[in-house]
């Protein structure tokens, strides 16, 4: 089966700064690929490199089977992209907004209305789906952002902490759209801190720290090798350890 994700060798630098030294992987259709490591550690890096945000880097980056490098645009039109710091035109109403990302996609603006509004009826903002989201708490934001990446039925979904400022019952209702997208052919590859949700949700968990993969399997493949909480493993393989003795000091600090 041609992978949906193909990275092979990539090496993305910043200036004189190596960001990315030497990524590869492959992702098949269906799977929910959780990409976790510590701030900094280049998961949305990665991430711009799939969507062809990032044309400048070394390797090679294929998505459904086409080079990032050159077949950008016939890549954008079947992926989805939530980004973890999304500029929201917020003087717009969600409405507004949606029909404007819709019709990006070259939907036809009856569908996009009927849709738009069902989703933000199922995310629970039908009574703000006219209203202007300058006032939106964070929550109410990456909900509509959430939409707009979906919209236009994307066949591989890439999330940057897709449950960022979202409440509890949001997160378990977006979980579980996760699930059904991947149960119905889609490939969902996303970035998060929240090492329960990757835990439970991911059928693999890729582990990455100072732009190198470090750890790559199922959960229960990741327990083998070590017995531990994902959160243990996380912390001994990106050399984390040690937070409580940090904690100590930086309390210390305020104290003095
Ligand atoms: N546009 C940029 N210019 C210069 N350096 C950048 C740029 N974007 C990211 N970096 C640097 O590249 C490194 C990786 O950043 P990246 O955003 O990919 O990390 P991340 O794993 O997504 O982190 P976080 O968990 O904090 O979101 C960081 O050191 C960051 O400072």
């Amino acid at each position: 089966m041609t992978p949906v994700i193909q990275l092979q060798n990539i090496h993305k630098s910043y200036g004189s700064t190596l960001v990315l030294k030497g990524i590869d992987l492959s992702v098949s259709p269906g799977q929910i690929v959780g990409y976790i490591g510590p701030n900094g550690a280049g998961k949305s890096t990665t991430i711009k490199i799939l969507i062809g945000m990032l044309p400048d880097f070394a390797g090679e980056a294929r998505v459904l089977g086409m080079d990032v490098k050159t077949q950008s645009l016939d890549i954008k039109r079947r992926i989805g992209y939530v980004p973890e710091n999304a500029a929201l035109y917020d003087t717009l109403t969600p409405m507004e907004y949606l029909q404007f990302i819709g019709q990006l996609y070259e939907l036809d603006p009856t569908h996009i209305d009927r849709k738009a509004l069902d989703l933000l009826r199922l995310f629970q903002l039908s009574d703000y789906a006219n209203a202007r989201m300058t006032t939106f708490s964070k929550g109410m934001r990456q909900k509509v952002l959430l939409i707009s990446g979906l919209l236009h039925n994307p066949d591989v979904i890439f999330l940057d902490e897709p449950l960022s400022g979202l409440d509890a019952n949001a997160v378990v209702l977006v979980k579980e759209i996760i699930r059904q997208l991947a149960v119905s052919g889609k490939t969902i590859f996303y970035s998060s801190h929240i090492m329960e949700v990757v835990e439970k949700i991911s059928d693999r968990i890729i582990i990455i720290n100072q732009g190198q993969i470090v750890a790559d399997g199922t959960f229960a493949e990741l327990q083998h090798q070590r017995p531990e909480s994902l959160e243990q493993l996380f912390a001994q393989l990106t050399g984390s350890d040690g937070q409580t003795g940090i904690a100590e000091e930086f309390i210390h600090t305020l104290n003095n």
